[in-house]
């Protein structure tokens, strides 16, 4: 079977392809993937270093506001629709599977127009926009939530399977992914994240909590601050007069490898995309959630309740975020392990475990052969 994966733009849609591609390798090693992205988007590196064959196409995501920018972005549109062709004309794929962001809208359109058998994959209980525009098109749209149903005018070609995580998510012990980040298995340990592209209000919180920490325990923490205020997080700290560079301290741009940092970690305190959180369940991981105020109408305080609900996770809204208020919460929940034990119990009873393998089933039963 010869399959083109697309979707990019962030971490969220970049993710669930990829956990789709090491689910169709593993059904059947004969499988030829290509991985369609924009040429400088994070797929571009995200994919390489994940083994798998990338080809990169001209794109921009449209302005919200019509401005002269929007020609520019035409302009490319038609080209990654012309670029499109030629890569389906070169690789004769039998299934075109789309994840959302920007660069599945020409791939899977056009696709659908040369008549090849196209899947979309959603995250969000509510659609995005390239996918909402897309579920016309094409054969099936998968969905993680069934709220979702609602939100897309074609019910008869929707199936809920929930949302894919890379598969090594859950399966790495404690005791490697301590030792693969230099760091103690017998220590608590933080897992702080941004999401894919980090968070500014939540490194200036961390960076107050840290301080305090680190006079007050030996506590551990992997930090990724996003790539473009790993910068400003570092200079805090050295106007602070902190050492960040401590054997207990892991503070990083951007984590390539999060099955390990999940695995070594006691809290996991971050956005709530809906990729991360099905991670979150699938690690049986106990979390302090501040969702992005500005996903589009709020879905990621929607993702977040549903941790919340179960007695998985805590939230603090970006609003009310800072170093005191998430010292609190933080302090409250590492001085009560048995608590943070439940959490991680309730999170694992929401992992939805077989979303990979119904992924799967689909691709096998929409392709060509
Ligand atoms: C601001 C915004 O609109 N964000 C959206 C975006 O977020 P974002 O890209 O942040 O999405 P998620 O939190 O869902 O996923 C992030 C992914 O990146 C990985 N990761 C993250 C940081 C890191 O250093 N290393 C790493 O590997 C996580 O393990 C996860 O697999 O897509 C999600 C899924 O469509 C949406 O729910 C989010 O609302």
């Amino acid at each position: 079977m010869r399959v083109i994966l697309t979707g990019g733009g962030t971490g969220g849609h970049i993710y669930p392809a990829l956990a789709i591609a090491q689910g169709l390798l593993a059904r059947d090693a004969e499988t030829q993937i290509l991985y369609v992205g924009i040429r400088d988007g994070m797929e571009a590196r995200l994919v390489p270093e994940a083994g798998l064959a990338f080809a990169g196409i001209s794109g921009k995501g449209l302005p919200r506001k019509l401005s002269l920018d929007m020609i520019k972005v035409l302009g490319k549109s038609v080209k990654a629709l012309w670029e499109t062709k030629n890569i389906l004309r070169e690789f004769h794929p039998d299934l075109v599977v789309g994840t959302g962001g920007y660069v599945s809208g020409p791939v899977v359109l056009t696709a659908s127009l040369f008549n090849i058998p196209t899947l979309l994959h959603e995250q969000n209980a509510l659609p995005g926009i390239t996918n909402r525009l897309l579920a016309r098109v094409v054969r099936r749209v998968m969905v993680t939530f069934p709220e979702s149903i609602a939100h897309f005018g074609v019910k008869k070609k929707l199936e809920l399977v929930g949302l894919p995580v890379r598969p090594e998510i859950g399966k790495v012990s404690r005791e490697i992914g301590a030792k693969h980040f230099g760091l103690r298995p017998d220590r608590m340990t933080l897992l702080v994240t941004g999401g894919s592209r980090g968070a500014r209000t939540l490194n200036q919180a961390m960076t107050t909590v840290l301080e305090y920490l680190a006079q007050h325990s030996n506590i551990q923490v992997i930090w990724a601050t996003g790539k473009i205020t790993y910068g400003e997080t570092i200079e805090e700290f050295e106007k602070r007069g902190i050492s960040w560079k401590r054997p207990g301290w892991r503070i990083l741009e951007y984590l390539n490898d999060m099955p390990e940092a999940l695995a070594c970690s006691d809290l996991y305190i971050g956005r709530a995309g809906a990729a991360s959180l099905a991670e979150l369940m699938v690690a049986g991981m106990p979390s302090l959630l501040i969702p992005y105020p500005y996903a589009a109408e709020n879905h990621q305080e929607h993702n977040a309740q549903a941790l919340v609900q179960a007695g998985a996770a805590r939230i603090i809204l970006d609003s009310e975020l800072d170093g005191g208020r998430l010292g609190k919460e933080v302090n409250e929940l590492i001085s009560k392990p048995t608590l943070l034990a439940k959490m991680g119990a309730a999170a694992r009873t929401l992992a939805q475990p077989q979303a990979l393998n119904k992924i799967v089933d689909l691709c096998k039963a929409t392709a060509w052969h």
